[in-house]
């Protein structure tokens, strides 16, 4: 089994920079399943939910590249093979194959979505849409089938801004008859991200980033290049990392305008953040104070941040709270920092950490990808060393975290420990 393995107390400094943004990688590279000709897609982290999509598009008989950051994909000669199980059940974006196979094929098979448990992740909001532009689904011992002699354009009213079912509609309206409109769209950097890969397709999308977006459907979509946006969720994880433990860091590669909400929240902790126009400097701080926070849909602080700021608030004088309003059990990561001395405990879908604690070293798991960034950031933070098991959730999300973190000073490593425990 492999392990992550940190000796706390280690203070970071120097310059970090920000990978492609993962979850616009997870959408982008379904979307290119769309082209009759090549896609280049600039950026893209090496994680594993990229080499696992690259897998499934070489399923469906897709010719694809992966070196560098670079994925060129040909999906000239794609079929629409059913994918009921495997690789599709390894993380939640494999939905977006729904999309785009039903925009390109007018069919599909794909099991239900993996991805990290959060408690209940629906997709209603995504089949509603699939049969407004006239497609049939059902779902038969844990497969979507999707079919539809023709798609037409329609007006859909999200009954809540997902973002994955904006993405999907967007993917399946492409191709489709007339107009679709996605009334109560979500309006995160990532769907501008795909829109924008999608119009350099031939795509015809207007307003995607505001709540409503206006798709023309067209005959054929051709290849492209494009370069992936950065990691907003990436880069407030190194901000929250540096605020912890910095002595000044650098965080290369973002658009701070994505990370407002990060910043103004991390500037009522009373962290000194610096932004420049591609990059944000965090100097060594002084006293944190403790801070409410509730997670919203973009632009509001997103729920992928809570869980590495809660490590944070615990380090602040006083009691932070945090409230998930997307995701109401976004919060094993509680328990294991619990493990580690911090003073934390969930009441309904809110987290109460106190502060300042002094985390102590010890072996905890990593429970889904952002509970496994929080547990780096602690394990740094801790007196002693800090074991981190199921560390395939953060290698799902995270580029060269190690190597990227120990350029920055810190002592961790991966290593790979003898178990007897026959369920790992
Ligand atoms: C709004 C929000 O913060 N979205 C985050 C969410 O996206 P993800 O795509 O997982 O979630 P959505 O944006 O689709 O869902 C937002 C909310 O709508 C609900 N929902 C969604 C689809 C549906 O068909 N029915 C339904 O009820 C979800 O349960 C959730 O409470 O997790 C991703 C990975 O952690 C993040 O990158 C996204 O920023
Ligand atoms: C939970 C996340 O990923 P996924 O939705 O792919 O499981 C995340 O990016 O924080």
């Amino acid at each position: 089994m492999d392990v992550y393995k940190i000796n706390g107390g280690h203070r970071l400094q120097g310059t970090i920079k920000v990978s492609g943004a993962k979850n616009s990688a997870v959408a982008l590279i379904p979307a290119s399943i769309l082209a009759n000709s090549p896609v280049t897609i600039g950026g893209i982290p090496g994680i594993s939910d990229a080499w696992t999509l690259k897998a499934l598009l070489e399923e469906l008989g897709g010719e694809v590249s992966f070196e560098n950051g670079t994925m060129t994909i040909d999906p000239s000669n794609m079929i629409a093979m059913p994918l009921p199980n495997g690789n599709v059940k390894k993380l939640r974006a494999s939905y977006y194959l729904m999309g785009a196979m039903l925009g390109r094929f007018k069919k599909a098979v794909i099991g239900l979505p993996g991805g990290c448990f959060l408690g209940p992740r629906p997709i209603d909001q995504h089949i509603k849409g699939f049969e407004a532009l006239g497609a049939k689904v059902t779902n038969e011992h844990g497969a979507i089938y999707l079919r539809a002699d023709e798609l037409r354009g329609a007006k859909i009213y999200l009954d809540v801004a997902s973002v994955g079912a904006t993405i999907n509609i967007m993917l399946a309206a492409v191709l489709a008859k007339g107009r679709t409109i996605i009334e109560n769209a979500a309006k995160e950097p990532e769907i501008i991200d795909v829109a924008t890969l999608l119009s350099n397709m031939g795509a015809k999308i207007k307003g995607a980033g505001t709540s409503v977006i206006r798709i023309d459907g067209v005959e054929e979509l051709h290849g492209t290049k494009h370069t992936i946006i950065p990691d907003r969720i990436e880069a407030a994880t190194f901000m929250i990392m540096a605020a912890a433990i910095g002595d000044g860091v650098t965080i290369d590669n973002v658009i701070p305008l994505h990370l407002d909400s990060v910043t103004a929240k991390l500037r009522e902790m009373g962290v000194v953040v610096e932004e420049d126009e591609e990059s944000i400097f965090i100097p060594k701080q002084g006293t944190l104070h403790a801070v409410d926070v509730k997670t919203l849909v973009y632009p509001g602080f997103p729920t992928d941040v809570q869980q590495p700021l809660s490590v944070l608030m615990s380090q602040a004088v006083g009691a932070s709270k945090v409230t998930d309003t997307i995701y109401s059990a976004r919060f094993k990561h509680i328990d294991e920092l619990r493990r580690m001395n911090a003073k934390a405990r969930v009441e309904g879908n809110t987290a109460i950490i106190e502060g300042p604690a002094q985390l102590e070293g010890s072996v905890v798991t990593a429970t889904d990808l952002r509970a496994g960034a929080a547990l780096v950031l602690a394990g740094i933070l801790a007196k002693g060393e800090t074991e981190i098991h199921d560390i395939y959730h953060i290698e799902r999300g995270y580029s060269s975290l190690i190597e990227k973190l120990c350029a920055l000073g810190a002592d961790i490593r991966r290593e790979t420990i003898l178990t007897t425990d026959k369920t790992v």
